[in-house]
């Protein structure tokens, strides 16, 4: 069940720019990945290039030692969950519907849903909080709501490996922190280890909840190791362009901005 991805020699272009350039790395079971990095510094990219859904300009993407590329479409979603960074719903369907939606690829014969299917459905719905929602309308949803509904549909998939773009860039603090505490028992606690890799813009939340983080500076580099070393004041500031600095408390620790008087 588990799944192994790795990238090798990979590298990212957006028109001129090299976005990553020739890098090797191996996500494993277990491992909680933040992608983190400025905007436009090609995160979104990379989570396409590592859900199959996108050619690298160089190098490879593979899963359980085969090619992103070469897999039928159903067995690569049996083995991935990709959570885009935004939905757009056309009709008003139930949230029951969309999330029993992402079953797609378990379904068999006729393709009916099986007690299995609506079961993994409600039980993604329960495990974010969100059981009195199944009946409601998907446009009746808070931009929030919506997101922690997209989150439920991902994990209904049952994918060994889950790709999340800004999966909590609408949520309230104490929505970030539970989806992160669901995501994190998800990965670590089940008999079957799971591999999550998720892009966020906090650095504070991917210092507490990732295992390892991916830091891209938007120039082609990327540093790769155990999320608190990449994380750091000194290599935050210098992607994100801006002094950070690391203050402690207690056993609690939190990368701040510098205070900077403007100059008149
Ligand atoms: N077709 C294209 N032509 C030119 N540039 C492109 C094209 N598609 C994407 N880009 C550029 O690639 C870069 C990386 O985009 P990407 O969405 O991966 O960034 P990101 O790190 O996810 O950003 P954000 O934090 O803003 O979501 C951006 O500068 C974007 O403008």
């Amino acid at each position: 069940m588990n799944a192994s991805l790795r990238v090798d020699r990979l590298s990212l272009r957006a028109a001129s720019r090299t976005l990553v350039a020739e890098l090797t790395q191996a996500f494993a079971p277990g491992e909680v990945w933040c992608i983190a990095g400025p905007n436009g510094a090609g995160k979104t990219t990379l989570l396409a290039a590592l859900a199959g859904l996108s050619k690298p300009a160089a190098g490879s993407v593979s899963l359980d030692g085969i090619d992103v590329g070469d897999w039928r479409a159903a067995d690569l979603a049996r083995r991935r969950a990709l959570m885009p960074q935004s939905t757009h719903d056309a009709f008003n369907a139930t949230v029951l519907d969309i999330v029993m939606l992402n079953r797609f690829p378990h379904l068999t014969g006729w393709g009916w849903e099986s007690d299995a299917d609506l079961h993994a459905a409600h039980a993604a719905l329960d495990v974010l909080g969100l059981a009195s929602f199944a009946m409601r309308g998907v446009l009746s949803l808070s931009g929030g709501e919506r997101q922690r509904v997209a989150l439920a549909a991902t994990l209904c998939q049952d994918a060994p490996l889950l790709l999340l773009d800004e999966p909590l860039s609408h949520l309230d603090l104490h929505h970030q922190i539970e989806c992160l505490d669901v995501l994190t028992a998800w990965a670590r606690y089940r008999s079957d280890s799971r591999t999550i890799i998720f892009s966020c813009h906090d650095l504070n939340l991917a210092r507490r909840y990732a295992t390892h983080a991916l830091l891209l500076d938007g120039a082609g580099h990327a540093h790769a190791g155990p999320a608190r070393d990449v994380l750091s004041a000194e290599r935050a500031s210098a992607a994100f362009g801006y002094p950070l600095i690391l203050i402690h408390q207690g056993d609690h620790e939190a990368l701040v901005p510098v205070m900077r008087v403007p100059e008149l």
